[in-house]
C-alpha cells in the first residue's frame, strides 16, 4: 500500500513507533484474551523454567504483532532477535540465525508465510527438537550433518495464517488471533501516545482520531502524529477542528476510509457493477499487489459493511454503494 497512513510500517516511522510501543503486557492497550492467554503461557514456562512454547499471532498488519513480540522477550526477560519470512530465501539463511540463538532466546519472524518452503522444512525440525541438519556438499555425496541449537521460543507473525502450511502451523503450541480494536480501546492507545508526545489534545480530537483509525493502533497514532503537526504548524488547539483539518489534508474521510480503500470500493462498482469480482482482477484495475488489497483493505472494508467476501468474488454491500454516492441500481 502507497499510502502514508497504511496500516504498513514505513522506516522512516520506526523511531516514533518504538517510543509508543508499549512495553509489557498490563500495558498493552486491548486484545484481553490474548493478553490472558500470554500471560498464562509465560507464567506456567516462567514456573517450570522451560522455554514456553513457540506462539504464532495471526492479524491484519498494525494491530499489535510486533510489538507483542518484544513483550514476550521482555516478560521472560531474555534476548530477541527479529527476522522475517523475506530475508529468509534459503535453508542457509535460516541455519545461520538459528545456530547463532542464546537459550531461551526469542526468535520473531515476521510475515512468516513469506519464508523459502526449504526453510520451512528446517524450521519444523528446530520447533520440535531444538535441532538441525546441515546439508555438506551436492549430489550423491551429500551428507546431512545433524547440529543441536539452543531452546529458544518462536513467535512467528502472519497477516494470512491460512497460507501457512499445516505442519507449520502445528508446530505452534498457541495461535493469537488479533482483532481489530474497538473505539475506545484506541482512544486508549491515543491518549497514551499522546501523554507520551507531550502533545495536548481535546477528548473530543481523541474520539474523532479513534473513530477514523480502521480499528489499528498504529494507524491512530499516525495519524495522531499527523494532527500534531498540523495544531503545531497551524498554532491552534488539538481539538476536533484541528483533527477534521489534518485528516482531511491526508484523504482519510469521516468513516476513516484512505484513498486506496475508497479507490477499491469506486473500482468495483464503476467497473464492475458493484461485484461480484475476483481479487486478482481488483487488484490489476487499482494497480496495487492482490496481496495487499486481501490482507490490508479488504479485512478493514469487510468488517465496516463496505464489502462482501462471497464465493464468485468481492461485491460491495449497499452501505457501501452509498459510501461512493452512486446510486445502487434495482436489483432485478
Ligand atoms: N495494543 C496496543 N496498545 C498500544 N499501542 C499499540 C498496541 N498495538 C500496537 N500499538 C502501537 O502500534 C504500532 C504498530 O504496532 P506493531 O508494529 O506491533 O504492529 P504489527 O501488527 O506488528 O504490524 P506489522 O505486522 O505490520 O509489523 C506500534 O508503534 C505500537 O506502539
Amino acid at each position: 500500500m502507497t499510502g502514508e497512513l497504511s496500516g504498513q510500517a514505513t522506516t522512516g516511522e520506526l523511531g516514533y513507533e518504538g517510543a509508543l510501543r508499549p512495553g509489557s503486557l498490563e500495558e498493552f492497550v486491548g486484545q484481553s484474551r490474548v493478553r490472558q492467554q500470554l500471560r498464562l503461557l509465560l507464567d506456567a514456562a516462567t514456573m517450570q523454567q522451560r522455554t514456553p512454547d513457540h506462539i504464532l499471532l495471526a492479524g491484519p498488519p498494525g494491530l499489535g504483532k510486533t510489538t507483542l513480540s518484544m513483550i514476550v522477550a521482555a516478560e521472560l526477560e531474555k534476548p530477541l532477535h527479529q527476522t522475517s519470512g523475506p530475508a529468509i530465501q534459503h535453508a542457509g539463511d535460516l541455519a545461520a540465525v538459528l545456530s547463532a540463538l542464546t537459550p531461551g532466546e526469542v526468535l520473531f519472524i515476521d510475515e512468516i508465510h513469506r519464508m523459502a518452503r526449504s526453510a520451512e522444512e528446517m524450521l519444523y525440525l528446530a520447533m520440535e527438537d531444538f535441532k538441525i541438519d546441515i546439508m555438506v556438499g551436492k549430489g550423491a555425496g551429500a551428507t546431512s550433518i545433524p547440529l543441536e541449537i539452543a531452546p529458544f521460543t518462536l513467535v512467528g507473525a502472519t497477516t494470512r495464517a491460512g497460507l501457512l502450511p499445516n505442519p507449520l502451523r502445528d508446530r505452534f503450541g498457541f495461535t493469537a488471533h488479533l482483532e481489530f480494536y474497538a473505539d475506545d480501546e484506541l482512544e486508549s492507545v491515543v491518549t497514551r501516545a499522546a501523554r507520551l508526545l507531550e502533545f495536548d489534545i481535546a477528548a473530543a480530537g481523541v474520539s474523532e482520531i479513534a473513530r477514523r483509525s480502521r480499528g489499528t493502533p498504529r494507524i491512530a497514532n499516525r495519524l495522531l502524529r499527523r494532527v500534531r503537526d498540523y495544531s503545531l504548524v497551524h498554532g491552534v488547539a488539538g481539538g476536533t477542528d484541528a483533527v477534521q483539518a489534518a485528516l482531511a489534508l491526508y484523504d482519510v474521510d469521516a468513516q476513516g476510509l484512505d484513498r486506496l480503500d475508497r479507490e477499491v470500493l469506486r473500482a468495483v462498482v464503476e467497473r464492475f457493477g458493484g461485484g461480484p469480482v475476483g481479487l486478482s482482477t481488483l487488484a490489476v484495475s487499482v494497480g496495487e499487489e492482490a496481496e495487499t488489497i486481501e490482507s490490508v483493505v479488504e479485512p478493514f472494508l469487510v468488517r465496516a459493511g463496505l464489502l462482501s467476501r462471497t464465493p464468485r468474488g468481492r461485491t460491495v454491500t449497499r452501505m457501501g454503494w452509498e459510501h461512493t454516492g452512486i446510486p445502487m441500481p434495482p436489483v432485478s
